[in-house]
Order: C-alpha cells, then structure tokens, then sequence
C-alpha cells in the first residue's frame, strides 16, 4: 500500500473545517528509560479519536509480543520531545483534505535526522470505504499527481533517500459529524457517503504483526 492510494481532495488545500477534539498531549517531562530495555514509540495525530484508537491498538499488539524486552510507548505526537531517545518508531495520522494532519507532516518533516537510522512504520486513516463508488474512481484518476504531492508532505527526504518508511499502511477510520462543521457534513451527506465505524481490526493486527515480524527479524 502506498501513500497515493489515499482517497484524496484537494492536496495541500488547507482544511477551514478542522475541530479537532481534546486529546491528551502533556510533554513528556523525561526521555524513555533506556536500560536493559530499548523502547518502541507509537506516536499519532488524531482530531476525533479513531487514529488513536488505531495507534493504541498497535501498542498494545507490541506489548504482547515484546513485553520482555521491550517497552513501548504510545502518545499523541505533539507529547513526544525525545524521538532519538527509541529504537523504532511507528507514526499515524488522520487524513484530512488528501494529506497527514499538520503535527504529524512536521514531526517527520523536523526530525529525519533522529529518524534516519532507526526503522520506521507508518499509517494513515482515512475514509475510503465511507464513500460512493463513483467518487472513489474520480480519486483514483488522479492518483499519479497526487502521489509526488504526498511524499513531500510526509517527509520527502524519509521516503527517497532511506526507501522508508519501512511499511505503510492505510486504515478506514470513523466517519462522524463530530470532526466536521455543518458544511462540511452536508456536503459529506449530498454526495452519498456514509457515516459509520469502518475501522478493520484484522487490518490493524495484521499491520501490528508485520511490525513485530520485521523488528524480530533484526535481532535488536
Ligand atoms: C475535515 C475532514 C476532511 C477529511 N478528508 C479526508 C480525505 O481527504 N480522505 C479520506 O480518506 N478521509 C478524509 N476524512 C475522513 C477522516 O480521515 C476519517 O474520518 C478518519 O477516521 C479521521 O481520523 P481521526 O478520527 O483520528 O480524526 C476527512 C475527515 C474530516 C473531518
């Protein structure tokens, strides 16, 4: 799966309809401990919740295969100070208007250095299975464009010059006239898409296993 299967508006439109909702982001006041443990981070950008649920779903998958030895941290991504300070890294975001919410495009964007040598696995949630049929192929037209677009936005030099992230995923997440102001619900609504939870669990933990597969795999 690759970023460009998003299913895409306007790229780089910025987003007047955004509410984001309360999410707990108190800084971390330490670096993660770094004994005998290394520490795994699970860092997401969420305006109405679904992502993080998501996001915590996966470290939770993590802990049970892990637990051992490793720990794994998971927390919004404004929380995180010290992204050198883990072994790994996995970041998810909302998708809003064809793009990563802004907090999650500058975390990548601001720290390559610190990420560069770590293995890096990445998300995205959107709502393609929300939407009518006809609306998925005009998306997929223009697919190509779009794909250039979406590596700048998550970290141009990330994605060319290391071929990471490792993995990339796109979710379904939850459609709900909670994150969008009036109109953009009533447009959400006039084009027949669907409100409703589309999230796939066996997605998630199949992503997750792919994860710990790879992390296994390199004997850290
Ligand atoms: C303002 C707004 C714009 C959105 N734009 C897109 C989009 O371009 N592509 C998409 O697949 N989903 C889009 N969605 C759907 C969300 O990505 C989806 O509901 C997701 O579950 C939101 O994650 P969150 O609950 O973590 O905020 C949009 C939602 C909102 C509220």
């Amino acid at each position: 799966m690759i970023l460009s299967d998003l299913v895409l508006e306007a790229p780089g439109a910025r987003c007047p309809c955004i509410r984001p909702r309360n999410h707990s982001t108190a800084l971390q006041t330490k670096p993660p401990e770094l004994g005998t443990m290394s520490t795994i981070l699970v860092t997401y950008s969420s305006a109405a919740g679904s992502t993080a649920s998501i996001a915590k779903q996966v470290a939770t998958y993590l802990r049970t295969r892990f637990s051992e030895v490793h720990a794994i941290d998971c927390m919004p991504i404004e929380a995180v100070s010290w992204p050198n300070s883990y072994r790994a890294i996995v970041v998810g975001s909302a998708i809003h208007n064809g793009a990563w919410l802004p907090h999650a495009r500058k975390f990548l964007v601001d720290h390559t250095d610190d990420l560069y040598p770590m293995p890096l696995y990445t998300f995205s949630v959107g709502a393609p299975s929300a939407l009518p049929k006809w609306m998925k192929k005009v998306a997929a037209s223009t697919h190509n464009d779009l794909e250039e677009e979406e590596k700048l936005k998550i970290g141009k030099a990330l994605s060319e010059t290391t071929g990471f992230p490792v993995k990339h995923e796109l979710f379904n997440g939850v459609t709900s006239r909670q994150g969008m102001n009036w109109a953009m619900g009533l447009i959400f609504s006039c084009v027949g898409a669907q409100w409703g939870d589309f999230r796939e669990w066996d997605k998630v933990a199949a992503f997750s296993e792919h994860i710990a597969d790879d992390l296994q795999k390199r004997e850290w």
